[in-house]
């Protein structure tokens, strides 16, 4: 995909790696400067995956009652409606799984995954040099967007290392003009003292949402950014704390939370990662 997009000579591809186990401290991660994060989501603002059920069509052997066969259908030239087929139980099943989907098993699924996006994402924002971390997913559900971005956002981490929203003046013109932006009802609570208001936050993200005129699929992307990466670097130098000059196996430079190269246990993880020089 990158050498389809004209990249390859711009990104190199490290496939085959687990995230969570790279040591943002240890080279050559330690000089990443901007992140892309595009993490295993729900899917759901995808055209065709969870607005298209399994069709189950009825069998004859499965109590299915052909309708006695009109003389009328057989004539010739006579342009008559398709009889709706008798209700087979399998479509209650599928009726079923829908509701599910709107009800506890979703609430599930999307605690289990925005809490793996929230890890993928403070995990991000620990390389020592990057700048920049865009946050991206192709679904519709604020839990796995707005709601991820206000606790990274709200995290010891991201406050330490200062860590901010990339607000919408500051973006790019094309994004700058989108007019699909967060959900401002869905931004949550910001701790005291940030430096950033809910308005600004909900403003600054991107929305697309799916069936709509702007003919897209469902997708969200946040940009994070860090202004004195350099003078904090200097900082830490002169403390003696700086991940790249320290010899410490783990980058936990951080009083609130120890890494340990945590991964979902049993996730088999065959995706690219992509580091991309700032
Ligand atoms: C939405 S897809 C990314 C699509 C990609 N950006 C593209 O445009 O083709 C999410 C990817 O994240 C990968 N992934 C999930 N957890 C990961 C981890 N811990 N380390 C590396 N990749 C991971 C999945 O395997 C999957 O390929």
């Amino acid at each position: 995909m990158v050498e389809r997009a004209g990249g390859k000579d711009h990104v190199k591809v490290k496939a085959g790696q687990d995230f969570l186990k790279l040591d943002p401290g240890k080279q050559p991660w330690d000089d990443i400067g901007a992140l892309l994060l595009d993490p295993s989501c729900s899917g759901s603002g995808i055209v065709g995956r969870d607005d298209m059920p399994t069709l189950v069509l009825p069998e004859k052997h499965a109590g299915f009652v052909d309708r006695p066969k009109s003389k009328k259908r057989k004539r010739k030239g006579l342009n008559l409606p398709t009889p709706a087929p008798e209700h087979p139980a399998e479509l209650d099943e599928e009726i079923q799984l829908a509701e599910d989907q709107s009800g506890e098993k979703l609430r599930g699924r999307l605690e289990a995954l925005s809490a793996f996006q929230l890890k993928l994402l403070l995990h991000a924002f620990r390389f020592p040099r990057a700048k920049r971390v865009t946050y991206s997913t192709c679904s519709i559900h604020a839990e796995e967007n707005e709601h991820v971005v206000v606790k990274a956002l709200n995290s010891p981490l991201a406050q330490q290392r200062g860590w901010r929203i990339l607000r919408r003046d500051e973006q790019v013109p094309g994004m700058k003009a989108w007019d699909v932006r967060g959900r401002m009802g869905e931004c949550g609570d910001l701790l005291p003292g940030s430096i950033q208001t809910s308005e600004e936050i909900s403003e600054a993200y991107i929305r697309c949402n799916k069936g709509t005129k702007e003919g897209t699929q469902g997708f969200f992307v946040a940009g994070f950014v860090r202004d004195n990466v350099d003078g904090a670097i200097a900082e830490a130098d002169s403390e003696g704390t700086t991940p790249r000059s320290s010899t410490r196996s783990s980058p936990s430079d951080e009083p609130d939370e120890e890494w340990e190269g945590f991964s979902d246990e049993g996730s088999t993880v065959n995706s690219m990662l992509m580091s991309i020089d700032s």
